[in-house]
């Protein structure tokens, strides 16, 4: 009963696929590659400890409010506090922006050319207690000039170089978004926790029926979107299925394996007017997945990409994101065609 089966072969890391692409200049791939390692080293940790959750004692309550007004989780600090540390180490990551934290955790000893990232240490805190889905988002920006520090995470000068979500579920999956392609990696503990991957680049498959929203907000929608989502259940031809984790890496996650649109519009939970993702470590990365997959990510009228951060750094955006074929039919449904 020991033997393996043929689909469990070594096949690519992560750090294979980033030496091997040409289109990523070696400059920037000396700051990528540790950066990448700590990423995967925080996944590794995160899955170990979220495995043995209940045991632990970790998957209650922290007992505070984040900056968000959200009741912290213990896997919200030790996620905050691992992956802080994994890449304050690295020395190439001049600033680290997240959800736990007000401001950003300026690290002096970095590289005064390294990188900045925005995270999401521990998405879907709603699930660590049921043993669902759960994950960590992270964004991979290029600074600006230096001269321009005060406005590192905000304005147009920084750029969107990665997007990246750690998935931990029945398997632990690592799925980045670089240079034009997204990959997906699953980690192998039998191969000390190395995250391996086919090297394939992924891609929406197009026809997918699945929509994915909370459907509770209904009633608190504008209309285009209710009729948007009366039209996909009954007069669509073939009718979707809804799928809804509530974690949006699990459920964006399903939706790039399988072909399916993601909803989170404005009027969300009570009082989340402007939507609930936040734009720098949630809507970013997922819109580069998306856009290098094939697909895209909207606020239901523009393309997540083209939005600029203003000075509040937790700003949150409508999330519309899927396949082409799905996103620009709801587009159309809603009169905001792309
Ligand atoms: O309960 P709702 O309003 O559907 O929210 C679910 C959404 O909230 C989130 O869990 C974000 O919350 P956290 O990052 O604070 O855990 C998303 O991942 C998810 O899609
Ligand atoms: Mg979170």
């Amino acid at each position: 009963m020991d033997q393996e089966p043929q689909s469990a072969r070594r096949t690519k890391t992560p750090a294979e696929i980033i030496l091997e692409t040409p289109g990523i200049p070696d400059e920037l791939k000396k700051k990528l590659l540790p950066i990448i390692s700590a990423l995967t080293s925080g996944g590794r940790i995160m899955a170990s400890l979220i495995a043995r959750g209940p045991l632990l004692g970790i998957t209650g309550s922290a007992g505070k409010e984040n900056i968000q007004g959200e009741e912290v989780q213990t896997l919200d600090r030790i996620g905050q506090d691992t992956f802080c540390q994994l890449l304050g180490e690295t020395q190439k990551v001049r600033e680290l922006l997240s959800e736990e934290e007000p401001l950003p955790t300026l690290f002096p000893q970095a590289d005064p050319d390294g990188l900045l990232i925005a995270m999401d240490p521990l998405d879907g805190s709603s699930n660590i207690s049921v043993n669902a889905s759960i994950g960590s988002i992270f964004a991979i920006f290029s600074p600006p000039p230096s001269s321009d520090r005060g406005e590192i995470f905000g304005g147009d000068k920084r750029k969107l170089i990665a997007g990246a979500y750690i998935l931990y579920s029945a398997s632990t999956s690592f799925v980045i978004a670089v240079d034009q392609k997204t990959y997906l990696f699953t980690m192998d503990p039998s191969f000390g926790g190395e995250f391996l991957g086919t090297g394939e680049p992924l891609h929406f498959p197009s026809g997918g029926k699945i929509y994915s929203t909370n459907e509770s907000y209904f009633p608190l929608w504008e209309k285009g979107i209710q009729d948007y989502i009366t039209w996909v259940k009954s007069g669509r031809k073939p009718v979707m299925t809804s799928r809804y984790i509530g974690a949006l890496v699990g459920d964006l996650h399903r939706n790039l394996l399988k072909g399916g649109i993601y909803l989170y519009p404005a009027e969300g939970a009570p009082g989340k007017n402007h939507g609930k993702l936040r734009l720098l470590y949630e809507a970013y990365p997922m819109a580069l997945i998306c856009q290098f997959a094939g697909g895209i990510a909207t606020d239901g009228d523009r393309s997540i990409l083209s939005i600029k951060p203003g000075s509040d750094l937790h700003a949150r955006v409508p999330l519309i994101a899927g396949p082409m074929d799905l996103v620009s039919e709801f587009h159309t449904k809603t009169g905001h065609p792309l």
